[in-house]
């Protein structure tokens, strides 16, 4: 908890303070960022565990609202120092309409910056994504990349043109005088695929394995490099960025750093193998059990299915023709921006990122399916 030598002044809001990404983000502010007084979270779904955090030396305020309705927003950023932007909707299997991933992920970040101008908060952190940049739709591998690597941004999935176009609505914002007349400083934070503890996807492949016998069958080969991040090493990043925009503004606004730690540069598959492993699941083969173009009729196939059962029941697999080429192109990151502009060092090393995640696992009701 906050060291009580330093003056607690600081109040900071955390838009989808409940999620994935956003629990560890609130954590880990009250872990590592003595100066705040106050920690607002506000979500569409409020957590029971945010009880817990009321005993503490920080004033944590839960707020429910919506950053699709301009006035929620307004009054949630008002008086905070600094704004955590990690509110978002996360979709690649079709659970939602185009419209509304647009009207979260786009209108509620044009509703999070005009807040922070009308009320006077200066400074911004925005949660983007690697899919602003890729992978593409034409399957380009973008192996080890950075910020500077020239790539083809090409997006037609909702999700990632999203994500893009939000971005580019925060980096444009940055310098923009808010109320009082101080210059609005924000950067944007572009995570690759986020595992660890909470994280849903692992839980139903996890589920899934335990429903075939403890097997899962591989489907994407080997070789295809998919690039992979810490949660707490995200959020701490979160953390860090947030504290030294107030003191390199110059420096860091308007910027973007991909997330990266020293987990390893392995396939989608692999990857989960180190936690799904250790619960007992196996993954079969070497190499995919069904070729490229068969899968691709198969998540095809799902595609249409979904498009036929949408008047009666949600169809969202985890196969559809996006996912599939998204697992399948290669796309890592290898960069030391974030250490070169705010001195980042992942606080988790991958061994204590992989005990994490794998003792979170084993917690996990096995028959919870
Ligand atoms: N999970 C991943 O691998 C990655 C996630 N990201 C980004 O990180 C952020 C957090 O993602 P996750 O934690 O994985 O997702 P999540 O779905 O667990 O968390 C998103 C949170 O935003 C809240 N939210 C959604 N719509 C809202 C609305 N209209 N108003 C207020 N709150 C709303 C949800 O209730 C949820 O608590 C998102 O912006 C996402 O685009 C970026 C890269 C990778
Ligand atoms: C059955 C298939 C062959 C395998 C399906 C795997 C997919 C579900 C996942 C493969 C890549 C993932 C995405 C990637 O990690 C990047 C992401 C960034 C984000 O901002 C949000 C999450 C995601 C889109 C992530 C989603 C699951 C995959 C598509």
């Amino acid at each position: 908890m906050a060291d009580s030598a330093q003056a607690q002044e600081l109040v900071y809001l955390v838009t989808g303070g409940c999620g994935f990404l956003g629990e560890h983000v609130v954590r880990m502010l009250l872990q590592q960022e003595p100066r705040l007084r106050e920690l607002r979270i506000f979500d569409l779904h409020l957590g029971p565990w945010l009880e817990e955090l009321k005993t503490g030396p920080v004033q944590v305020t839960a707020i429910q609202g919506d950053v699709t309705q301009a006035h929620e927003v307004a009054a949630a950023v008002a008086g905070a120092h600094v704004v955590i932007h990690t509110a978002g909707l996360v979709d690649v299997f079709g659970r939602a309409s185009p419209e509304t991933i647009h009207a979260v992920n786009v209108q509620g970040t044009k509703n999070v910056i005009e807040a922070c101008v009308q009320t006077g908060t200066q400074f911004l952190v925005y949660t983007s994504s690697m899919e602003v940049v890729g992978p593409n739709i034409k399957g380009h591998p973008f192996y080890r990349g950075n910020e500077d690597t020239p790539y083809e941004a090409a997006h037609r999935h909702p999700y990632p043109r999203s994500k893009a176009l939000a971005e580019q609505l925060v980096l444009e914002a940055n310098g923009r005088k808010v109320r009082g007349g101080q210059p609005l400083v924000t950067c944007a934070l572009r995570p690759t695929g986020i595992y660890g503890e909470g994280h849903q996807i692992m839980r139903d492949l996890y589920h899934q394995g335990l429903r075939l016998g403890g097997r899962l069958f591989r489907a994407i080969p080997a070789s295809v490099e998919h690039g992979r991040v810490y949660v707490g090493n995200v959020a701490w990043m979160h953390v860090l960025v947030a504290r030294e925009l107030q003191e390199r503004a110059a420096l860091m606004g308007g910027q973007v750093y991909f997330c990266y730690d020293k987990s390893p540069y392995k396939s989608y598959e692999d990857f989960n193998m180190e936690f799904l492993g250790p619960c007992g699941l196996r993954l079969v083969g070497t190499r995919p059990l069904l070729p490229y173009w068969l899968l691709m009729i198969l998540a095809v196939l799902n595609a249409l299915l979904q498009w036929l059962l949408r008047p009666l029941l949600l169809y969202a697999p985890l196969l559809n023709p996006y996912t599939l080429a998204m697992a399948n192109t290669t796309f890592t990151v290898s960069t030391d921006k974030a250490q070169r502009h705010f001195g980042y060092e992942p606080l988790f090393s991958w061994e204590e990122s992989r005990t994490r995640t794998v003792r979170w696992m084993q917690t996990m009701d096995s028959s919870a399916q």
